[in-house]
């Protein structure tokens, strides 16, 4: 049976996190990034943690942080896997000796299976549009960019909404899908309806990917 991973990039609010696991997803992100229109403290990020329940994972989102940012993050929520978002090396991700995603900034001419052996201690990779900014942006990418064959499990992200995951699940199979501002109200605001018409197409694509595998 498909079940492709949900999760929910960006929160900011208590109601928003209840309403992402009530709705179905496996995991949350909260964005260390003080640049974004989303970015929370360590402090808050944990205070929004506490509400999870077990089997959801709190993800953290970092853009080239440095290690004293990385390790006040991780104290204040030391169970969270670890999202890269910038620039970092793999010596960077690696430096907290954590589970991380890498996330690939996608555009025409970007070697994806290079990036996935140098980055071979990602538990994942992110694919994102390239934009301004590192991410966020709700941008759509050409999935056809993306080779059959990466080696490590891939999570779809990059401009995806209720209107478009169905499709992209199909074509690309991806063990999760990730979105942020397509299911928001304003930035760095969630809404419900948004984040359950998400969830119910992903099952929608698990749905049809049984029934097209029977
Ligand atoms: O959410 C942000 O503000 C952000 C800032 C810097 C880097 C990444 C960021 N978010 C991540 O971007 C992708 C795509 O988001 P969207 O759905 O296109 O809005 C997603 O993985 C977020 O986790």
């Amino acid at each position: 049976m498909s079940r492709t991973r949900i999760k929910i990039c960006g929160l900011t609010r208590e109601a928003d996190v209840d309403v992402a696991v009530e709705a179905g997803a496996d995991a949350i992100g909260f964005v260390f990034y003080a640049k974004s229109p989303r970015a929370v403290t360590p402090a808050r990020a944990a205070e929004l943690a506490r509400r999870l329940p077990p089997f959801v994972t709190p993800v953290g989102l970092f853009v080239n942080a440095t290690e004293a940012e990385l390790q006040a993050a991780l104290q204040a929520l030391p169970q969270m896997l670890l999202q890269f978002h910038g620039d970092e090396s793999r010596a960077d991700c690696e430096r907290a000796a954590r589970p991380y995603l890498r996330a690939a900034r996608m555009e025409p001419g970007f070697d994806l299976l290079d990036f996935a052996s140098r980055f071979s201690s990602a538990q994942g990779l992110l694919l994102d549009a390239h934009v301004e900014g590192y991410g966020g942006g709700g941008k759509v990418f050409d999935w056809s960019l993306i080779p059959r064959n990466v080696p490590s499990p891939v999570a779809l992200s990059g401009g995806l909404h209720a209107g478009n995951v169905i499709e992209g699940i199909l074509r690309v199979r991806p063990w999760a899908v990730d979105v942020s501002s397509g299911v928001e109200e304003a930035k760095g605001l969630k809404s419900a309806t948004l984040m359950r018409q998400f969830c119910e197409a992903v099952r929608e694509a698990d749905a049809r990917l049984d029934e097209a595998s029977t």
